[in-house]
């Protein structure tokens, strides 16, 4: 399982307001591997992590999940393979206030089709994981930054995707913390062998990685992404 985006344009605007983010852009991200996007501010780090989540279609060129193109699906088919496919961990988290942290798993799993009660043990067992066993019944007011994004972490995996797409995980997270948010991402990457591209300023993130790309290499002539990769 790969993502490879292939001849990847993403253009906004017209004539004068034309702005070109990529042109032809070529990358590839392996499983189990976490990738670091780093680069200056409009770089393209979030533009990037919205084409690869088909939350935005890119102007040409393709996007393969595993070999299967989605940017010229229908709106359908693609909602299909966000809620199947891909998992998303945001700057704050996005937790629903109200629900506690077993609840924001079960919810997720709840809008993806899949029955909840069923599930209830699981998520205990997926909050275990990222060391919040002690924290099951606190809701998102209760808990500190870095536990917020550890439950956003454990909701982002609990289906199983096969792609995980984080936007700046430790923006909002104490400095002491934000190593320990970003080796588990890395660690939990190699295990569950997902695809993780990781958008960030953070050089704790980058520190964990993988692998770094560096947007600002990434030319919009298309420049292959392999050369800052480690
Ligand atoms: N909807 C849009 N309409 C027009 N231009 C856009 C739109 N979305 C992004 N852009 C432009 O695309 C470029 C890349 O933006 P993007 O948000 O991907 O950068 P970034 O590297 O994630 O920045 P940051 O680190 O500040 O989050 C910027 O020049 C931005 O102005």
């Amino acid at each position: 399982m790969s993502l490879e985006l292939t001849g990847v344009t993403v253009a906004f605007g017209h004539a004068d307001a034309r702005t070109t983010v990529f042109d032809g852009l070529d990358v590839t991200f392996e499983p189990g591997r976490m990738t670091a996007l780093v680069g200056p501010s409009g770089s393209g780090k979030s533009t990037l992590l919205a084409v690869a989540g088909a939350l935005l279609r890119p102007t040409a060129g393709q996007v393969l999940l595993d070999g299967e193109d989605f940017a010229g699906l229908s709106d359908a088919r693609r909602a299909k393979v966000r809620r199947e496919r891909i998992g998303y961990m945001f700057q704050s988290g996005n937790l629903l206030s109200g629900l506690t942290a077993v609840e924001q798993l079960l919810a997720a799993a709840y809008i993806s089709g899949e029955r909840p009660r069923a599930h209830r043990s699981r998520a205990e067992e997926a909050l275990t994981g990222v060391g919040l066993g002690h924290r099951l019944r606190h809701r998102p007011e209760q808990l500190s930054g870095g536990e917020r994004q550890r439950v956003a972490l454990a909701r982002a995996l609990f289906l199983s995707p096969k792609l995980l797409l984080v936007d700046e995980p430790t923006a909002a997270v104490d400095r002491s913390q934000a190593g320990e948010l970003a080796e588990l991402l890395a660690e939990r990457t190699r295990r569950d062998g997902c695809v993780t591209v990781v958008a960030t300023h953070d050089p704790a993130v980058a520190e964990a990685a993988d692998r770094v790309v560096d947007m600002a290499e990434l030319s919009v002539t298309g420049a292959s992404a392999g050369l800052s990769g480690r």
